[in-house]
């Protein structure tokens, strides 16, 4: 039995297409596009393939899009002094910086520099305060388009033994937060787990987000076990191409053979994370606009 091969890319464009109908909606109510500004700085090879499919996605979505490339060497000074020009910009309601953020720069004071009303990414203390202790506001994009897949092929996840492989404030904490939400029995395994294997193979619900090609082998896996790869690496090009291949953190066609669902890389879970972050734009946009919105219509 090959696994089921989650259509995340389907999925996602069922989902931008209700984004787009509101956003119709939207603008004839309050008078102007909802707006999304976002802040590359350097060249992160996952960025580079997030930026790339935004921009075009979001205009798609009738909704205005603000790109801001830094270069690499940008201080912290110029990048707060953006984000605070960003915060007060009636026309932006969504502000996304992504990260990781070179390695000279301070992360955790960028983030807690934007408005909280405009923190698309729910990055902020503010919103993930709210996560953890299960009040409303805006949720991380790729876990909350992680488990809109979860829940489509699983409905109940209540019980369920759930493995998040990552931490980070990005996408594995905030996952985790959401499992448990859930009623999953949640770890958390990162670089010091030991026996990574062993943790695996006790999951019904495996999610990848570690940022290594394909570490995850067919053998951790349970069989029938559901698997999310979040992971986006990007290979060495191959002789005469001049792009290597994009592979997610699991070993794909050897899961395919263990686990009962995978999503692929691509067409799993990067085109969840855009249309999530065009949901929750136009869910800030509603807010900060003070127009009323059905979110259940989302
Ligand atoms: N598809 C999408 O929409 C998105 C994809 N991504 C991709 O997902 C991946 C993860 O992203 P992100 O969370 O930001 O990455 P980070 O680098 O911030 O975090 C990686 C996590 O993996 C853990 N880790 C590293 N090596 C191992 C190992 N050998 N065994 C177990 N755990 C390990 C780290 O542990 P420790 O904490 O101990 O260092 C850390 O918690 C990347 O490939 C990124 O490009 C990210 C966001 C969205
Ligand atoms: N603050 C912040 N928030 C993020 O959500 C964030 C970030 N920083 N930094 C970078 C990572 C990476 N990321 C991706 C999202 C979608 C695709 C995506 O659409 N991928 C397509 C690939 C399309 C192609 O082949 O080019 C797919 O997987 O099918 C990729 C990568 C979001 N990230």
């Amino acid at each position: 039995m090959t696994a089921q091969v989650i259509d995340g890319k389907a999925f996602a464009a069922g989902l931008r297409a209700r984004v787009a109908d509101l956003a119709a909606t939207f603008e004839q109510a309050a008078g102007r596009k909802a707006g999304l500004a976002v802040v590359l700085v350097g060249s992160d090879p996952a960025s580079q393939v997030y930026v790339a499919s935004k921009a075009k996605q979001t205009a798609e979505c009738g909704m205005a899009s603000f790109e801001h490339r830094l270069p690499e060497d940008t201080v912290q000074a110029d990048l707060l002094a953006l984000v605070d020009a960003l915060n007060a910009d009636p026309a932006v309601d969504g502000i996304l910086v992504q990260l990781p953020l070179p390695g000279h720069l301070d992360e955790q004071q960028v983030v807690a520099r934007i408005d909280p009303d405009k923190d698309v990414d729910g990055l902020t203390p503010l919103s993930s305060g709210r996560l953890a202790l299960g009040q409303p506001g805006l949720v991380p994009c790729t876990p909350l388009g992680s488990l809109m897949l979860l829940k489509d092929r699983l409905g109940n996840l209540s019980g369920l033994d759930a493995v998040v492989i990552g931490r980070s404030i990005l996408v594995g904490k905030p996952m985790a937060q959401l499992l448990l939400a859930e009623n999953c029995t949640v770890t958390i395994a990162h670089s010091r787990t030991r026996d990574l294997p062993e943790v695996v193979r006790r999951a019904d619900i495996v999610v990848a987000a570690v940022g290594r090609p394909e570490m995850v082998r067919g053998d951790w896996i349970k069989p029938g076990a559901t698997v999310i790869d979040v992971g986006i690496n990007r290979l060495p090009p191959e002789a005469g191409q001049a792009k290597g291949r994009l592979v997610g953190d699991v070993a794909f066609a050897e899961a395919l053979e263990v686990a009962g669902a995978v999503t692929p890389v691509p067409g799993g879970v990067g085109p969840m994370t855009i249309a999530v972050l065009l949901r929750n734009a136009l869910v800030a946009a509603h807010r900060n606009a003070g127009v009323a919105l059905a979110e259940a219509a989302l």
